[in-house]
């Protein structure tokens, strides 16, 4: 039986509107080996939001309840919510050779590069800071009190982005999405993760 490579896991974090689901949406149709872990989140949904597609939507009580099982791989409180990654919604997925994305905050990002230093981190910036505003309004989900607020925050989100591998700037949609989707191509053709499948080629060819 051929050997099966892992997958590799990536985390996309960005402020608030950047165009990380988006993104990951648009890369989703395209690659079929790419899935988005579903997190927990302790907001309320917004018009269109699916329970278990988009989020997994929990209280404050249950999701306190998983933090103290160990259930969650990270999690962090975002915009006064909470948020977090179960840590059974990327092993199984990663041993079979599927690639995972998390979108996760920058809190959530150092906890797992802790646990997983061989993760891909990827920073997306928006074009400029209007943009930014333009796209929270245009998404048309959050009252202009929580727009104002993520604002505020994508300041102190933005300040971290040096603790990525990757910087991607999304101004033009296609461009971002390309970009994207050459970090996955390429994160697959590393030696390390080829060495165990391309063994009997190269056993082949050194003979
Ligand atoms: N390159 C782009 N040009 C113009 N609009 C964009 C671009 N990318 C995304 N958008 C739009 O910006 C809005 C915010 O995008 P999206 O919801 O993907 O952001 P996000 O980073 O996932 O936000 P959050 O962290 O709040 O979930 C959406 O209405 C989306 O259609
Ligand atoms: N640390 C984590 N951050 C997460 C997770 N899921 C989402 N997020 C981040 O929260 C904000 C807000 O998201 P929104 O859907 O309310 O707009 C955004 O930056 C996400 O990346 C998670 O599981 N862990």
């Amino acid at each position: 039986m051929p050997h099966q490579n892992r997958g590799n896991l990536f985390i996309l974090s960005a402020p608030s509107g950047a165009g990380k689901s988006s993104l990951i949406k648009a890369l989703l149709e395209r690659q079929d080996k790419v899935r988005v872990s579903v997190s927990h989140t302790t907001r309320a949904p917004r018009p269109g939001e699916n329970n278990g597609e988009h989020y997994h939507f929990v209280s404050v009580d249950e999701f306190k309840t998983l933090i103290n099982q160990n259930d969650f791989f990270e999690w962090a409180q975002v915009f006064d919510n909470y948020y977090g990654t179960s840590k059974q919604a990327i092993e199984a997925q990663l041993a079979a050779g599927i690639d995972v994305f998390l979108d996760i905050d920058w809190q959530g990002a150092r906890q797992v590069r802790e646990l997983m230093p061989e993760v891909k981190t990827i920073f997306i910036l928006p074009p400029s800071k209007q943009a930014l505003e333009e796209r929270l309004n245009s998404r048309g989900q959050d009252s202009q009190e929580v727009i104002a607020s993520r604002m505020e925050q994508a300041k102190s989100e933005c300040s971290h982005y040096n603790e990525f591998d990757y910087l991607l700037v999304n101004d033009d949609f296609a461009t971002a999405l390309n970009e994207l989707e050459h970090i996955v191509v390429a994160a697959r053709l590393e030696l390390k993760k080829q060495q165990l499948s391309q063994h009997a080629l190269i056993a082949e060819l050194l003979k």
